[in-house]
């Protein structure tokens, strides 16, 4: 088919409140004009505020999802979201195995903002095991990482180790989030695999208004990949999305409020890129 229209898919929990997990990830690509499939693997309800309550969709439904998709779509970049526990891990991970959905950015996501629990113990060795060998990208944020690679970070030259460890887990290329850090800038860490690292900072906005950072920007990097932009280009100016979402904020919920996701991509800063700090 000529000039078919870039597709990506999310594998991914809904957020009732609309802010996180599938809804940010649709709001990504309708962002970046690109066509978003969603497989949904739980359902949570969820506000700014916190979790409430989770119901996981069955294994089989997953796999249906996933084959309906492969059978008329074609998906050129996706990413996985929540998984919540580890059946639904291993079902993934079969199903990607045995349909070729494109570049696979993982966003491995553990603990939502207000607390809640999204990925069981359980299941965090069956990600490292099944999920991080087939990844483009992994993209843990600073507690994810600390878990992932079994190390406390505390200060750059930790994170540096740590991602370093990361991708010795099996992932190709690392983008260790700084969100979760307390200093003035935030602080974003890529480590490639050819073995070319760089920061990206910008300045930490003074908001509690950041539900679904994380979904945004890993959202964002597997758009510009569809888009067929390089992985580096895609990490920073999905940073840069990001950043315009945060900035731009609006005024929704009690807690941890939404992004602004029609903030625009192109009007966005570009973070500072340095080789080192
Ligand atoms: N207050 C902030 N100001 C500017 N940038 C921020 C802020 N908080 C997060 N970011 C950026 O947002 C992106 C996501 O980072 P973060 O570490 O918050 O991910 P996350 O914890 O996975 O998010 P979530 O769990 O809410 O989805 C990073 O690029 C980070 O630099
Ligand atoms: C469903 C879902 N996915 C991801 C996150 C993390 O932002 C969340 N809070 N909820």
């Amino acid at each position: 088919m000529a000039n078919e229209t870039p597709q990506v898919m999310t594998i991914a929990g809904t957020d009732s409140s609309g802010g996180a997990g599938v809804s940010a990830d649709l709001k990504t690509f309708f962002a970046h004009h690109v066509y978003g499939a969603n497989v949904i693997v739980s359902v949570t309800a969820q506000n700014t505020i916190g979790v409430q309550d989770v119901q996981m969709v069955t294994p089989d439904m997953v796999t249906q999802q996933l084959t309906s998709v492969g059978n008329d779509l074609k998906i050129s970049a996706f990413k996985t979201g929540m998984l919540g526990d580890a059946v639904t891990v291993h079902t993934v991970a079969a199903a990607i195995l045995k349909q070729d959905f494109g570049d696979y950015i993982l966003d491995p996501v553990m603990i939502a903002k207000g607390g809640a629990r999204l990925l069981t113990e359980q299941a965090i060795d069956a990600v490292i095991s099944d999920l991080l060998p087939l990844a483009t990208l992994v993209t843990p944020n600073l507690p994810e990482a600390e878990v992932l690679a079994h190390s406390q970070i505390k200060t750059h030259e930790d994170v540096a180790d740590v991602a370093k460890r990361i991708q010795l887990l099996g992932a190709k290329n690392v983008l260790l989030k700084g969100g979760h850090g307390n200093e003035k800038k935030v602080y974003d860490y890529v480590l490639l695999e050819n073995g070319e690292h760089f920061w990206m900072t910008s300045q930490r906005v003074d908001t509690v208004r950041t539900h679904g950072t994380g979904d945004t920007i890993s959202a964002a990097i597997t758009a510009q990949l569809a888009l067929g932009e390089t992985l580096k280009n895609a990490i920073i100016t999905a940073k840069a999305y990001v950043d315009a979402t945060i900035r731009n904020g609006i005024y929704v919920g009690h807690g941890h409020g939404p992004l602004n996701h029609s903030a625009s991509v192109i009007d966005s800063n570009q973070p500072e890129v340095l080789d080192d700090l």
